[in-house]
């Protein structure tokens, strides 16, 4: 079935207008008697949007953060509560429920509605409440199977702060690339060897990796799996190395289903495969 997500309070539309209008067309066809006076307005509309952009991923993280998706989720049920229902229902808890404030979390709900991830229910009394769309709802784990990993792992990898204090480096990059910025802003260390000797980072990316990556894989494999001996994709493939495997999550998965691969390598830093799970099929 179909899902129509709100359309942007005021954001994607207008920079979507405004380049059309500076491009000189209007999806297509120009718009009668749209005047300079009018792009112009277009165009810095669209501007204040690009500004404001990082309020999008920064909203995005604080949810998550807080584990909004799932107080919604609720094994399934998906109901639209208000902010203040939701607030109630987060685990953990606000370490001081009575400071913790449902109006701020509105606002990102209704930002975030605005990039559908959530879908916002306006009752008669003028109450809002919010349920996740399926864009919201790759947030919880679980939620595409038992045992699946969400997305919130990998929009947790990308603001952490080792990570976020390297962006307003990104211009230093044109002016002298020996050094990345991640590395500039981390003491002069790259971003896997930095993830490698931070445990909780390390696990950080494997999770975001897994949750990532699962999806995708399994569409391989299943095509693998019907194409089986007939110009498959691992048709005489008895040995696969996986560079770069990660937490080895792929490599498994292709070792469970695809019967020829009876041994596997994952081939990763040191400190990565060190703290990767043990998949016992992999051995079989
Ligand atoms: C973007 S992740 C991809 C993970 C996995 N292939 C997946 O799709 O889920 C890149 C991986 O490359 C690994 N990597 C980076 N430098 C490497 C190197 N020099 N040798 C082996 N692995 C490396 C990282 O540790 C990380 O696990």
């Amino acid at each position: 079935m179909a899902h129509h997500y709100p359309l942007p309070i005021c954001g994607t539309a207008a920079a979507a207008a405004a380049a059309a209008a500076m491009a000189g067309c209007d999806g297509g066809a120009r718009t009668p008697g749209r005047g300079e006076k009018e792009t112009k307005k277009a165009a810095r509309l669209a501007m204040m949007e690009l500004s404001n952009m990082i309020s999008v991923p920064m909203s995005l993280h604080a949810v998550v953060r807080l584990n909004v998706p799932e107080a919604i989720y609720q094994s399934g049920l998906n109901a639209p509560l208000t902010a203040a229902e939701i607030l109630a229902r987060l685990v953990p808890p606000p370490p001081s429920p009575a400071l913790a404030d449902p109006s701020i979390l509105q606002r990102m709900l209704r930002m975030l509605t605005s990039h559908g991830v959530f879908r916002e229910h306006l009752a008669g009394d003028g109450e809002r409440r919010y349920s996740l769309t399926d864009v919201g709802m790759t947030l919880v784990a679980g939620a595409d199977g038992e045992g699946s990993e969400s997305y919130a792992p990998y929009v947790l990898q990308h603001h952490q702060e080792a990570l976020v204090r390297a962006w307003p480096l990104l211009h230093e990059a044109v002016l002298d690339p020996t050094a990345g910025p991640f590395a500039r802003a981390n003491g002069g260390v790259p971003a896997y060897a930095y993830y490698g000797k931070d445990p909780k980072a390390n696990v950080l990316m494997q999770r975001a990796m897994t949750g990532l990556s699962e999806p995708f894989m399994e569409a391989l494999v299943e095509h693998a799996e019907a194409e089986r001996g007939a110009g498959g994709l691992f048709d005489g493939v008895g040995k696969l190395v996986d560079v770069g495997g990660s937490s080895g999550a792929c490599l498994n998965m292709i070792m469970k289903r695809v019967p020829e691969v009876t041994a596997g390598v994952n081939f990763d830093l040191p400190d990565v495969v060190a703290l990767a799970p043990n998949f016992p099929e992999r051995f079989r």
